[in-house]
Formats: structure tokens, sequence, C-alpha cells
């Protein structure tokens, strides 16, 4: 897929979030990297239309994200950094189950991409779980399902490790290695993006290094202890 920002600035509460920026991403891999505030959720959310850009457009392979926002929506998937922003209903099965519907599938053929996707997980047991009473980390196993299960051409991930023990973390750097999508992930775990193709550093609202992840992620390292905090 090709994903391209053209001079794409957001403000909100009057003042820039994002400053005009112009991408064209079309790496397997690409990973965002920056302290808080940098402004890597609205640049992701721009990608599937969550966000609209101020000024300047994004397209998705050509479709652009203001006039074109449901097809774009069902081809990118959407991880969000707090799952329970993305859950609806109210058992695990179900909400898996949501985004199936709108694939126009049967209910068998539901069931069977439901458990089948729970089961490469490892998550058979949540399947009839209360998605609201899982634990953090479950809730964003769950999530991942939710997302997968629909197979959609892209998938954004917004802090995908966030809240993951260490099984889990590894579970799902395993994970993002054999999807075959097109993949881009915003992360404070440096070392899941070692063996990306291309890795972005934001530092308000700006991207200010674009490179190989050795490359980058040095970058990113040298600044922060720059700017006075321990290296990151
Ligand atoms: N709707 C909004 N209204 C006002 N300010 C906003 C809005 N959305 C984001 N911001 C501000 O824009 C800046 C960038 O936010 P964003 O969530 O994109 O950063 P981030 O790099 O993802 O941060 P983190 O690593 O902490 O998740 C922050 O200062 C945030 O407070």
């Amino acid at each position: 897929m090709l994903i391209e920002f053209e001079q794409a600035g957001v403000e909100a509460a009057g003042r820039p979030i994002l400053q005009q920026i112009s991408l064209r991403l079309v790496e397997s891999r690409v990973g965002v990297v920056g302290l808080n505030g940098a402004g890597k959720s609205t640049l992701a959310r721009l990608v599937n239309g969550l966000v609209l850009p101020t000024t300047g457009s994004v397209r998705v392979d050509g479709l652009d994200t203001r006039s074109q926002a449901g097809t774009v929506r069902r081809r990118v998937g959407f991880m969000f950094q707090n799952p329970a922003d993305q859950i609806v209903f109210p058992i695990v099965r179900e909400d898996m189950a949501f985004g199936l519907q709108r694939l126009g599938l049967t209910r068998a053929e539901q069931a069977q991409r439901i458990d089948a996707q729970l089961a490469a997980l490892g998550l058979s047991a949540l399947a009839e779980r209360p998605a609201h009473a899982l634990s953090g980390g479950e809730q964003q196993m769950a999530a991942l399902a939710a997302v997968l299960v629909c197979a959609p051409e892209a998938i954004v991930f917004d802090e995908p490790t966030n809240q993951l023990d260490l099984l889990n973390r590894e579970r799902l750097r395993a994970v993002l290695k054999t999807l075959p999508q097109q993949l881009l992930v915003l992360t404070h775990d440096l070392p899941l993006l070692d063996d990306f193709d291309r890795v972005l550093v934001m530092e308000q609202g700006k991207v200010v290094a674009d490179d190989a992840p050795a490359a980058a992620l040095d970058w990113y390292r040298r600044r922060c202890a720059t700017l006075g905090g321990a290296p990151c």
C-alpha cells in the first residue's frame, strides 16, 4: 500500500499539533518513535481518517481519508493505545464478530475465523470472557485479535506492547514478524523496531529523522541524552 501525506498539518485548540508533513510510506514495516506529545498518535490517526488534516491531504492507495474514510477504514486496521477505546460489545467473541459482520460473513464463517484467530494467539480461553473485565494486557491481546480477524491490508498499531507482560510482548513481536500486511507501529519499545524497514522520529509535530532502524534509533537516543534525560 502507498500511504501518502502531502503537506498534512493538524491544528487543535488553536495550536499546531502536526506541522505540514509530507511522506510516502511504502515499506512493509514502518516504526514511529518520539517523546510523549510529539504527535505520533495524531500522525497514526490521520492514516485512517480518525483525525482529518487541517491543511493538505492524506491518501491511502490514492483514497483520500477525508472523502473516502469508510473505504480506507475497511482496508486499514487500527489498534488503539488504550484497548478499551476499541471494545464495542461486552463479550470478546461478540466484539470480534462485530468487524466480521461488516465484512458480510455468515455466522458459521465468523465463528470459524474467530476461533482460529484466538487459537493462533494463544487466547482461546478469553473467547467468552467479558471484555471490560479483562486485565489491561488481556484487553490489548483481545484488541489485537479483533483487528487481525478482519484481515485488513495494512494495520496501524499505537503502542501495542504498553500493557503486555514479557510473554505477551514476545508473542506480539513474533506475530508482527509473520503478518503479511504493511504495518505502521508507534512505540516506546525501541527493540521492537530493530528489524523494521524504516523508522521515523517525531518531535514537536515534525518528522525530525527518517532512516533505517539502527540510524534512526541511535539519533533518537542521542537526542534524548541531549535533552537532558537518561538515554532512552
Ligand atoms: N484533540 C486535541 N485537542 C487538543 N490537543 C490535542 C488533541 N489531540 C492531541 N493534542 C495534543 O497534541 C500533542 C500530540 O499528541 P499525540 O497524542 O499525537 O502525541 P504522542 O506522540 O502520541 O504522545 P504519547 O507518546 O504521549 O502517546 C499533545 O500535546 C496533545 O495534548
